[in-house]
């Protein structure tokens, strides 16, 4: 496997440093201006409605989209000066990518991994397809995988550079609930044993709150809120991340909570 350790002194950078940016599309505007910093090891939420901004704003780390105005760091770069330095050690995963068809699984990795720079490909390959249960179906093409298949396989494809920095776009949207569950925990044991930082837009709030130590909260291409799972059900008196998601989407600020709902501290 490879190991990329980074120098001492960069892992108290934050993994990602987004400084007042903007993205306008046709003078519209999709998201800003929004800052926020993540803590390197953690596991962050991105959460917000449809249209909110997150794809945008993920799109963005990546250096995909370029932002109308402000700065982005990934890892201790600029990603407008030095992509270069940060893309090996980044990577992405969402059910609504598709890899070409007509490759079968074990091709499309490969691409993958030779894209990445990744070395002993072959072995890679075969170690993540035994991790994630694909063995049976490496030499299969990928048009013709289940949905659940195809998602263990974009998961590998976001595994096979063993990214310090991890983004996942609703990683287990359409999945059932079994499946969804193992691929949380195929995340968390990647995320313990690599020390990688993890950043997850996601619609499933139960999915949030066992996954997440903070969330950062989008409305109408803005921050709206951020914290810990556990303090933003306190701070806008609810039970559960549903309710919170559901307060934030119809605009009601923590602000407008009766004192007589918030947690006794
Ligand atoms: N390529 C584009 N061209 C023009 N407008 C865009 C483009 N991509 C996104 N937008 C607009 O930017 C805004 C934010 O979209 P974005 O996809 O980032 O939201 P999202 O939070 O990821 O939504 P969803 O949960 O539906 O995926 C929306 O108003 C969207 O219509």
């Amino acid at each position: 496997m490879d190991t990329t350790v980074a120098p001492r002194e960069a892992m108290t950078d934050p993994a990602i440093a987004l400084d007042g940016v903007v993205k306008d599309y046709d003078g519209n505007r999709a998201v800003g201006e929004i800052d926020f910093a993540i803590r390197r090891g953690s596991v962050t939420g991105l959460l917000g409605g449809n249209g909110a901004g997150k794809t945008t704003t993920i799109a963005m780390i990546m250096g995909l989209v370029l932002p109308t105005a402000g700065s982005i760091r990934v890892l201790g770069h600029d990603m407008l000066r030095e992509r270069h330095k940060v893309l090996h050690r980044v990577n992405f995963e969402s059910p609504y990518v598709e890899m070409p068809m007509r490759l079968t699984v074990r091709q499309n990795l490969t691409v993958f991994a030779n894209l990445y720079g990744v070395s002993r490909v072959r072995a890679r390959v075969v170690e993540l397809a035994e991790a994630l249960e694909l063995t049976e179906v490496l030499d299969r093409p990928s048009g013709r995988l289940s949905a659940g298949q195809k998602t263990r396989v974009s998961l590998a494809k976001a595994l096979i550079n063993t990214p310090e920095l991890l983004l996942l776009d609703e990683p287990t949207a359409s999945l059932d609930p079994d499946t969804a569950d193992w691929i949380r925990s195929r995340l968390e044991d990647y995320r313990r044993e690599r020390g990688a930082t993890i950043l997850l837009a996601s619609h499933n709030m139960a999915e949030v709150e066992r996954m997440c130590d903070d969330v950062i909260m989008m409305r109408k291409g803005e921050v709206v809120d951020r914290g810990a799972p556990q303090e933003l059900i306190g701070r806008y008196g609810r039970t559960t991340m549903e309710d919170v998601f559901l307060d934030v989407a119809r605009g009601r600020s923590s602000a407008e909570v009766p004192d007589a709902d918030r947690p006794a501290s």
